[in-house]
């Protein structure tokens, strides 16, 4: 069987998958998901001319004074009568200008006894000074967040201001996470000389806090074609399935067989790249189903470059895809041989230097890496300092 190459594999995969259909969301819980409509103003912001500070309105035309002072305008309490000539109202930041009115000036500037005020500082300088004008932040009916933002406090703050509590946004994907292999046993449970911490899991739910999402561990599956096929066989509601291990070629590697004995289907199998070869796709009643190698390495790579970018088109993203960058290579390089190399390396001043270890396995240098130096199948060998191309972890 030919190796897919990543970006075809990718490609198929974004295919398979369509954004999800909206909900309503509360705004306080919107943070960090994509919109996938233009979200428009409800209302002018400010809705009224405003003042910028805590003083008093005045007619520019009565300058220097002194005023007699004629009522009060607080924020939520604006002062119903209109400003003569000869007269201010108190005002306090984020008040309603008075009618007459057309200008503030700062309390600083002003001394007041019985009733009158007089300026005993610099004044405004110019009509109009310290006036927060009705919709110079929006105005009702703009289009203030285009579809495909990703929400963040700002947007929050700004489309509360436009009138919005709650926003029509792509519901959360849901996501099932599942661990394969007889040799697993839970993060800090005693781990005889046959098994090894399912690592895994964890790390892939963490790859997925900071994404719109709801992740499920399924737990651990030993490598056992009755078990596997009743775990798949149990999912239910979810919008992606992750396995990890058992996606290659042993006796035990029982993912591929397993998701077929469950009702699903094989999309397809094997990409060319290093490390995370053995990748599987296809589906699984409604859901998406991804089969991650089990080297905690490729798993971690293939998650990136296929989890991660499935999670985010699911959730609206425009460009769900991880981003390429540009480097120096730290270090010269081998030549590459047929599957694209997704060498761990250490990003430092725009130098890309790989870690010590391009093991599958190696997760201590995995832990030293930042970034992924993506170099093609194919490729001769590389000199120090010579341009790459990278993607940031
Ligand atoms: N004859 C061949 N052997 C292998 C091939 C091949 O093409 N021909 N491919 C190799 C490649 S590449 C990879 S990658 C691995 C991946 O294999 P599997 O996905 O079947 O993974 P397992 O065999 O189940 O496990 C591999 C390794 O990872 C450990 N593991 C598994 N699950 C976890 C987990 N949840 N947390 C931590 N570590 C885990 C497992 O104990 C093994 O050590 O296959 C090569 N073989
Ligand atoms: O693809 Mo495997 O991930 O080379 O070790």
């Amino acid at each position: 069987m030919s190796l897919l190459p990543v970006a075809e594999a990718q490609g198929r995969l974004l295919a398979m998958a369509q954004p999800l259909p909206d909900e309503s969301v509360a705004i306080a819980q919107a943070a960090g998901r994509w919109t996938t409509s233009d979200i428009a103003a409800r209302r002018t912001q400010p809705a009224s001319d405003l003042s910028a500070m805590d003083g008093y309105a005045i007619r520019y035309a009565d300058m220097p004074g002194p005023w007699r002072v004629i009522g009060e305008s607080a924020a939520g309490a604006a002062f119903g009568g209109e400003v003569k000539p000869g007269e201010a109202v108190r005002i306090y930041t984020g008040a309603v200008m008075p009618d007459g009115a057309d200008t503030v000036i700062v309390q600083e500037d002003i001394t007041s006894a019985d009733g009158r005020i007089t300026l005993t500082g610099d004044g405004p300088g110019a009509l109009g000074k310290h006036i927060r004008r009705a919709g110079s932040d929006f105005r009702e009916g703009q289009t203030l967040i285009p579809a495909g933002t990703a929400l963040t406090p700002r947007h929050i703050a700004l489309a509360a201001l436009a009138g919005w509590g709650a926003l029509a946004l792509p519901r959360l994907p849901r996501i099932a996470i599942l661990s394969s292999g007889a040799e697993l046993v839970p993060p800090g449970a005693a781990c005889g000389p046959d098994q090894i911490p399912a690592s895994n899991s964890v790390m892939l739910s963490t790859m997925l806090v900071g994404l719109p999402c709801v992740v499920e561990d399924l737990g651990i599956i030993t490598d056992e074609l009755g078990a596997l096929t009743q775990a798949m066989r149990s999912v239910r509601d979810h919008d992606i399935i992750v396995s990890t291990g058992g996606a290659s070629v042993g006796d035990h590697d029982l993912v591929k067989p397993a998701l077929e004995a469950a009702g699903g289907s094989i999309d397809f199998w094997k990409i060319r790249m290093r490390p995370g070869k053995p990748l599987i796709a296809g589906r699984l009643g409604d859901a998406l189903f991804l089969g991650l190698p089990g080297n905690p390495v490729s798993a971690y790579v293939t998650a990136h470059l296929f989890l991660l970018p499935i999670v985010r088109h699911m959730a609206g993203c425009p460009t769900p895809l991880p981003q390429m960058a540009g480097a120096r290579l730290g270090a010269a390089m081998p030549p590459v041989g047929g599957r694209d190399d997704y060498v761990r390396a250490e990003l430092t001043d725009g130098v890309a230097t790989p870690v010590v270890s391009q093991d599958s396995a190696a997760t201590f240098a995995l832990a030293q890496a930042n970034c992924l130096i993506r170099r093609a199948a194919g490729s001769g060998a590389a000199r120090a300092g010579e341009d790459a191309e990278i993607i940031t972890l």
